[in-house]
């Protein structure tokens, strides 16, 4: 009698907590993070270790995620963790996939620009979409290496190459440019940083950032136009700032894994059908007359659910939008040369 009575209030209880911890309910998500060892991998598998809509971990690199696996899989949360190091190991790491982050790759250093980088992460980029392609097509796919305004065309191609294509699941991720946009406008206009919205669009080097301040919310009436334009250059300029402060030690990482894992949970929530998740990306577009743009779009199950227009734009954004075009028209195209020469 008094074993049953304990029995049917410990099944109570469990029943309590599983609901206080309503993300136990939340559907099984695998994450894999590709180049999971780096300086953005390690400080990103950890914050994707604390979200609680993961439930395995795939930490991908070709050394030493053994180590970066074993110790952020002794934290007590929801996702079990594993580590995956070398080729041999990628198809195990990408299988049943649902979202694929990729900072693998070669970050800048002083004088260099993003598309110094071109040669060297085409490559990698190239190889993990052939394995992604093969292991976990569905996936959503956060690009993260650099240059995003070319590796995203590519990993495209790559996709379509291997007949696996769908616009709706590849995005570069730009939500740096954002979190940039947010925390220099807070900073100016005195207003408080977590309620603040700024769209970014264009794409993810120099001009191609565009910071729409015109529509940030809340409004300022505090900024000058001058204002506005020194805030548009430091958000354009934000990766330079850092490449500079760590003087050859690499570029943002620890901002971008914050950044990172912002956007990959807006992945997740999307595919949960989380009704209203809207971030901005760098996606395939017609917004524009380039094929691969930034913008807000809404994320649901598929991934893409829309991809939001421009708005109304101030006449220096207009001036923006104009400029950028060419520059970023050349980094889409050098992408898809590259992928179809490879
Ligand atoms: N999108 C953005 O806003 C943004 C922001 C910051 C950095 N980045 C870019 O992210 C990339 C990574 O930066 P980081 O600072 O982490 O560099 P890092 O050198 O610290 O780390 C890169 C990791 O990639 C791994 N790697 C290399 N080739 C690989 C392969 N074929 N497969 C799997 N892993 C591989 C390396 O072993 C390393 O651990 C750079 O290209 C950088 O420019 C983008
Ligand atoms: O600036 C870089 O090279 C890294 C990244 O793209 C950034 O914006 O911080």
């Amino acid at each position: 009698m008094r074993s049953s009575m304990f029995r049917s209030a410990q099944t109570a209880l469990r029943s309590r907590v599983s609901r206080s911890f309503s993300s136990e309910s939340s559907p099984d998500r695998k994450v894999a993070v590709l180049g999971a060892a780096g300086g953005i991998g390690q400080p990103l598998a950890l914050l994707m270790k604390l979200n609680p809509l993961v439930s395995k971990l795939a930490l991908y690199d070709i050394a030493g995620t053994p180590g970066v696996a074993a110790d952020v899989s002794h934290i007590n949360t929801r996702s079990e963790v594993a580590g995956y190091m070398g080729e041999d190991q990628l198809g195990q790491a990408l299988e049943g996939s649902d979202v694929v982050i990729i900072p693998a790759g070669v970050p800048r250093k002083p004088g260099m620009t993003r598309d110094d980088l071109f040669n060297i992460n085409a490559g990698i980029v190239k190889s993990l979409c052939t394995a992604i392609a093969k292991y976990c097509p569905n996936a959503l796919v956060n690009m993260i290496s650099n240059p995003v305004n070319s590796t995203v065309p590519i990993a495209a191609e790559i996709f379509k190459k291997a007949g696996t294509y769908d616009e709706k699941k590849l995005f570069g991720v730009t939500t740096l440019d954002v979190v940039r946009a947010k925390t220099f406008y807070a900073g100016k206009a005195n207003v408080p940083v977590n309620e603040i919205n700024v769209p970014v669009v264009g794409g993810h080097a120099g001009i191609t950032i565009l910071p729409l301040f015109s529509q940030a919310m809340p409004k300022s009436n505090a900024l000058s136009d001058e204002d506005i334009k020194a805030l548009t250059k430091r958000t354009q300029e934000g990766g330079t700032e850092v490449v500079e402060a760590k003087a050859g030690k690499g570029s943002a990482t620890l901002s971008m894994a914050y950044a990172g894992a912002v956007f990959a949970n807006a992945c997740l929530k999307g595919l949960n059908g989380v009704p209203d998740i809207v971030e901005c990306s760098y996606v395939q577009s017609s917004i524009t007359e380039l094929p691969f743009f930034a913008s807000k779009v809404r994320l649901g199950k598929n991934g893409v659910e829309e991809v939001l227009g421009l708005g109304s734009l101030s006449d220096y954004e207009k001036e923006g939008l104009e400029k950028l075009i060419p520059d970023l028209k050349a980094s889409i195209e050098k992408g898809i040369k590259f992928a179809k020469e490879n």
